[in-house]
Protein backbone atom coordinates (compact mmCIF):
# COMPACT_ATOMS: atom_id res chain seq x y z
CA UNK A 1 0.00 0.00 0.00
CA UNK A 2 1.60 3.08 -1.33
CA UNK A 3 -0.17 5.53 1.00
CA UNK A 4 0.53 3.75 4.04
CA UNK A 5 4.51 3.36 2.63
CA UNK A 6 4.45 7.17 2.33
CA UNK A 7 3.15 7.62 5.57
CA UNK A 8 5.64 5.74 7.62
CA UNK A 9 8.49 7.58 5.51
CA UNK A 10 6.95 10.71 6.85
CA UNK A 11 6.74 9.30 10.52
CA UNK A 12 10.54 8.37 10.42
CA UNK A 13 11.23 11.80 8.74
CA UNK A 14 9.62 13.54 11.68
CA UNK A 15 11.22 11.80 14.30
CA UNK A 16 14.23 12.75 13.18
CA UNK A 17 12.62 16.98 12.54
CA UNK A 18 11.63 16.91 16.14
CA UNK A 19 14.94 15.84 17.34
CA UNK A 20 16.85 18.48 15.30
CA UNK A 21 13.91 21.51 16.13
CA UNK A 22 11.65 20.74 19.43
CA UNK A 23 8.30 21.51 18.77
CA UNK A 24 8.86 24.19 21.28
CA UNK A 25 11.54 25.99 19.55
CA UNK A 26 10.23 25.77 16.58
CA UNK A 27 7.02 27.65 17.87
CA UNK A 28 9.13 30.21 19.02
CA UNK A 29 10.60 31.15 15.61
CA UNK A 30 6.66 32.09 15.10
CA UNK A 31 7.01 35.16 16.96
CA UNK A 32 9.16 36.46 14.08
CA UNK A 33 7.32 35.49 11.25
CA UNK A 34 6.23 38.01 9.07
CA UNK A 35 4.00 36.11 7.57
CA UNK A 36 0.25 35.67 8.89
CA UNK A 37 -1.82 32.80 7.28
CA UNK A 38 -4.74 34.83 5.00
CA UNK A 39 -7.92 33.57 4.64
CA UNK A 40 -7.90 31.73 1.77
CA UNK A 41 -12.05 30.89 1.25
CA UNK A 42 -12.79 34.19 -0.53
CA UNK A 43 -9.90 32.47 -3.41
CA UNK A 44 -11.31 29.41 -3.50
CA UNK A 45 -15.34 29.73 -3.33
CA UNK A 46 -17.05 30.33 -7.17
CA UNK A 47 -18.61 33.72 -7.51
CA UNK A 48 -20.45 34.68 -10.59
CA UNK A 49 -17.88 37.07 -11.94
CA UNK A 50 -15.13 34.36 -11.48
CA UNK A 51 -16.98 31.40 -11.71
CA UNK A 52 -13.62 28.91 -11.88
CA UNK A 53 -11.01 28.70 -9.26
CA UNK A 54 -7.69 27.44 -10.17
CA UNK A 55 -5.06 26.04 -7.56
CA UNK A 56 -1.94 25.76 -9.21
CA UNK A 57 0.55 23.53 -8.31
CA UNK A 58 4.56 23.16 -7.98
CA UNK A 59 5.27 19.35 -8.72
CA UNK A 60 8.61 17.76 -9.94
CA UNK A 61 7.35 14.22 -9.12
CA UNK A 62 4.85 11.97 -8.07
CA UNK A 63 5.20 8.11 -7.55
CA UNK A 64 3.05 7.04 -10.07
CA UNK A 65 4.76 9.28 -12.76
CA UNK A 66 8.38 9.99 -11.34
CA UNK A 67 9.83 13.00 -12.60
CA UNK A 68 7.45 14.65 -14.15
CA UNK A 69 9.41 18.49 -14.65
CA UNK A 70 12.95 17.61 -15.37
CA UNK A 71 14.21 21.86 -15.70
CA UNK A 72 12.22 22.52 -11.90
CA UNK A 73 12.17 25.88 -10.76
CA UNK A 74 9.46 26.40 -8.07
CA UNK A 75 9.71 30.15 -8.00
CA UNK A 76 9.93 30.86 -11.55
CA UNK A 77 6.61 28.16 -12.14
CA UNK A 78 4.84 29.76 -8.84
CA UNK A 79 5.37 33.00 -10.19
CA UNK A 80 4.09 32.16 -13.66
CA UNK A 81 1.47 30.63 -11.87
CA UNK A 82 0.26 33.88 -9.85
CA UNK A 83 0.89 36.10 -12.73
CA UNK A 84 -1.54 34.99 -14.73
CA UNK A 85 -4.18 34.35 -12.45
CA UNK A 86 -4.02 31.01 -10.16
CA UNK A 87 -6.30 31.74 -7.16
CA UNK A 88 -4.09 29.61 -4.93
CA UNK A 89 -0.75 27.73 -5.56
CA UNK A 90 -0.30 23.79 -4.13
CA UNK A 91 3.34 23.31 -3.43
CA UNK A 92 4.60 19.81 -2.64
CA UNK A 93 6.61 19.56 0.30
CA UNK A 94 7.02 15.85 0.71
CA UNK A 95 10.71 15.01 -0.24
CA UNK A 96 11.03 11.45 -1.23
CA UNK A 97 7.64 10.62 -3.37
CA UNK A 98 7.00 13.80 -4.81
CA UNK A 99 10.40 15.67 -4.62
CA UNK A 100 9.10 18.65 -2.83
CA UNK A 101 10.23 20.58 -0.25
CA UNK A 102 9.46 23.06 2.86
CA UNK A 103 11.92 25.37 1.44
CA UNK A 104 9.92 26.04 -1.73
CA UNK A 105 7.60 27.35 0.61
CA UNK A 106 9.18 30.13 2.36
CA UNK A 107 10.79 31.03 -0.77
CA UNK A 108 7.96 31.26 -2.68
CA UNK A 109 6.12 32.84 -0.10
CA UNK A 110 8.28 35.58 0.23
CA UNK A 111 7.99 36.81 -3.49
CA UNK A 112 4.71 35.91 -5.02
CA UNK A 113 1.56 37.26 -3.10
CA UNK A 114 -1.03 34.11 -4.15
CA UNK A 115 -1.88 32.01 -0.96
CA UNK A 116 -0.51 29.20 -0.63
CA UNK A 117 -1.35 25.01 0.12
CA UNK A 118 1.28 22.79 1.99
CA UNK A 119 0.40 19.80 0.29
CA UNK A 120 1.93 16.91 2.27
CA UNK A 121 0.89 13.82 4.10
CA UNK A 122 0.29 15.72 7.47
CA UNK A 123 -0.17 13.47 10.21
CA UNK A 124 0.95 15.27 13.20
CA UNK A 125 0.44 18.61 14.94
CA UNK A 126 3.93 19.18 14.55
CA UNK A 127 3.94 19.37 10.74
CA UNK A 128 1.27 21.98 11.00
CA UNK A 129 3.14 24.54 12.73
CA UNK A 130 5.93 24.17 10.31
CA UNK A 131 3.41 25.20 7.70
CA UNK A 132 2.52 28.07 9.34
CA UNK A 133 6.29 29.18 10.08
CA UNK A 134 7.56 28.02 6.18
CA UNK A 135 4.64 30.52 5.07
CA UNK A 136 1.66 28.79 4.33
CA UNK A 137 -1.71 29.21 4.53
CA UNK A 138 -3.98 26.45 4.39
CA UNK A 139 -2.52 22.78 4.84
CA UNK A 140 -4.33 19.43 3.08
CA UNK A 141 -5.35 17.00 5.55
CA UNK A 142 -5.94 13.06 3.75
CA UNK A 143 -9.13 11.75 5.21
CA UNK A 144 -7.76 8.49 4.26
CA UNK A 145 -4.36 8.53 5.65
CA UNK A 146 -6.15 9.66 9.49
CA UNK A 147 -8.78 8.27 11.75
CA UNK A 148 -12.33 10.25 12.50
CA UNK A 149 -10.41 11.75 15.78
CA UNK A 150 -7.20 12.02 14.49
CA UNK A 151 -8.78 13.93 11.61
CA UNK A 152 -10.65 16.50 13.52
CA UNK A 153 -8.07 17.00 16.12
CA UNK A 154 -5.43 18.16 13.55
CA UNK A 155 -8.35 20.10 11.54
CA UNK A 156 -9.00 21.89 14.58
CA UNK A 157 -5.42 22.37 15.62
CA UNK A 158 -5.04 24.11 12.15
CA UNK A 159 -8.09 26.36 12.66
CA UNK A 160 -6.63 27.45 16.15
CA UNK A 161 -3.53 28.57 14.69
CA UNK A 162 -5.25 30.68 11.94
CA UNK A 163 -4.89 27.98 9.03
CA UNK A 164 -7.49 26.90 6.86
CA UNK A 165 -7.59 23.43 6.04
CA UNK A 166 -8.42 21.57 2.61
CA UNK A 167 -9.51 18.13 3.30
CA UNK A 168 -9.18 15.76 0.92
CA UNK A 169 -11.64 12.57 0.53
CA UNK A 170 -11.98 9.68 -2.47
CA UNK A 171 -14.85 7.97 -1.08
CA UNK A 172 -18.35 8.33 1.20
CA UNK A 173 -16.35 7.02 4.06
CA UNK A 174 -13.72 9.79 3.43
CA UNK A 175 -16.66 12.40 2.93
CA UNK A 176 -18.42 10.97 6.70
CA UNK A 177 -15.06 11.73 8.12
CA UNK A 178 -14.61 15.12 6.68
CA UNK A 179 -17.66 16.21 7.87
CA UNK A 180 -17.37 15.25 11.24
CA UNK A 181 -14.15 17.30 11.31
CA UNK A 182 -16.49 20.29 10.51
CA UNK A 183 -14.06 20.69 6.75
CA UNK A 184 -15.75 23.33 4.82
CA UNK A 185 -13.50 22.94 2.07
CA UNK A 186 -13.67 19.69 0.86
CA UNK A 187 -11.51 18.16 -1.83
CA UNK A 188 -12.68 15.09 -4.32
CA UNK A 189 -9.38 13.57 -5.16
CA UNK A 190 -10.10 11.94 -8.52
CA UNK A 191 -6.90 9.62 -8.35
CA UNK A 192 -6.96 6.93 -5.39
CA UNK A 193 -3.43 7.00 -3.29
CA UNK A 194 -3.05 3.58 -3.52
CA UNK A 195 -3.92 2.11 -6.41
CA UNK A 196 -3.16 5.58 -8.35
CA UNK A 197 -6.84 4.59 -10.43
CA UNK A 198 -8.38 7.56 -11.57
CA UNK A 199 -11.70 8.32 -11.37
CA UNK A 200 -12.96 11.47 -13.32
CA UNK A 201 -16.51 10.57 -12.09
CA UNK A 202 -15.97 10.75 -8.61
CA UNK A 203 -17.58 14.22 -8.50
CA UNK A 204 -20.81 13.50 -10.23
CA UNK A 205 -21.09 10.86 -6.91
CA UNK A 206 -19.71 12.55 -4.22
CA UNK A 207 -20.75 15.97 -4.98
CA UNK A 208 -24.46 15.57 -4.59
CA UNK A 209 -23.59 13.73 -0.60
CA UNK A 210 -21.72 17.18 0.66
CA UNK A 211 -23.78 19.43 2.76
CA UNK A 212 -24.73 22.99 1.29
CA UNK A 213 -22.54 25.45 1.80
CA UNK A 214 -18.75 23.03 1.24
CA UNK A 215 -16.43 25.22 -1.03
CA UNK A 216 -15.74 21.68 -3.11
CA UNK A 217 -12.15 21.76 -4.92
CA UNK A 218 -11.71 18.61 -7.73
CA UNK A 219 -8.19 17.62 -7.88
CA UNK A 220 -6.12 15.39 -9.82
CA UNK A 221 -6.02 14.36 -13.63
CA UNK A 222 -7.79 17.58 -14.88
CA UNK A 223 -6.37 18.26 -18.21
CA UNK A 224 -8.81 20.13 -20.44
CA UNK A 225 -12.23 22.60 -20.30
CA UNK A 226 -14.42 19.85 -20.56
CA UNK A 227 -13.89 18.72 -17.49
CA UNK A 228 -14.03 22.19 -16.36
CA UNK A 229 -17.03 23.50 -17.62
CA UNK A 230 -18.78 19.80 -16.73
CA UNK A 231 -17.30 20.23 -13.28
CA UNK A 232 -18.14 23.52 -12.26
CA UNK A 233 -21.94 22.70 -13.59
CA UNK A 234 -22.04 20.13 -11.21
CA UNK A 235 -20.82 21.93 -8.22
CA UNK A 236 -16.96 22.16 -8.40
CA UNK A 237 -15.91 25.80 -7.26
CA UNK A 238 -11.93 24.88 -7.66
CA UNK A 239 -9.51 22.87 -9.11
CA UNK A 240 -6.36 21.17 -7.94
CA UNK A 241 -3.92 21.13 -11.62
CA UNK A 242 -0.36 19.66 -10.82
CA UNK A 243 1.43 17.34 -13.90
CA UNK A 244 -0.53 19.02 -17.08
CA UNK A 245 0.20 22.56 -15.91
CA UNK A 246 3.83 20.69 -15.62
CA UNK A 247 4.20 19.65 -19.30
CA UNK A 248 2.21 22.41 -21.44
CA UNK A 249 4.53 24.39 -23.80
CA UNK A 250 2.98 27.52 -22.04
CA UNK A 251 1.37 27.40 -18.47
CA UNK A 252 -0.14 31.18 -19.35
CA UNK A 253 -2.38 30.22 -21.89
CA UNK A 254 -3.09 27.20 -20.73
CA UNK A 255 -4.08 28.55 -16.81
CA UNK A 256 -6.25 31.52 -19.10
CA UNK A 257 -7.82 29.05 -20.95
CA UNK A 258 -8.86 27.28 -17.79
CA UNK A 259 -10.05 30.23 -16.09
CA UNK A 260 -12.07 31.16 -19.04
CA UNK A 261 -13.67 28.10 -19.23
CA UNK A 262 -16.79 29.11 -18.18
CA UNK A 263 -16.95 32.65 -18.84
O1 LIG B 1 -1.00 16.32 -11.05
P1 LIG B 1 -2.51 16.24 -11.02
O2 LIG B 1 -3.04 14.97 -11.57
O3 LIG B 1 -3.12 17.46 -11.67
O4 LIG B 1 -2.94 16.26 -9.47
C1 LIG B 1 -2.68 17.36 -8.64
C2 LIG B 1 -3.05 17.01 -7.18
O5 LIG B 1 -4.42 16.78 -7.13
C3 LIG B 1 -2.27 15.79 -6.69
O6 LIG B 1 -0.91 16.13 -6.71
C4 LIG B 1 -2.67 15.34 -5.30
C5 LIG B 1 -3.93 15.30 -4.81
N1 LIG B 1 -3.95 14.83 -3.53
C6 LIG B 1 -2.68 14.57 -3.17
C7 LIG B 1 -2.18 14.11 -1.95
C8 LIG B 1 -0.84 13.96 -1.84
C9 LIG B 1 0.00 14.23 -2.90
C10 LIG B 1 -0.48 14.69 -4.11
C11 LIG B 1 -1.83 14.87 -4.26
Amino acid sequence: MILDEIIERTKLDLEIRKKEITLDLLGRSLSSNPYAPRDVKPYLVSTKEEPVRIIAEVKKASPSKGIIKEDFDPLVIAQEYSKNGANAISVLTEPHYFKGNLEYLTAIRRYVPTPLLRKDFIVDKYQIVEALVYGADFILLIAKALGTKELKELYDYAIHLGLEVLVEIHDKEDLTKAVKSGATIIGINHRNLDTFEMDMELCDKLIPLIPNGKIIVAESGVSNVDTIKRLSAIGADAFLIGEHFMRVPSIEDELKRFKNACN
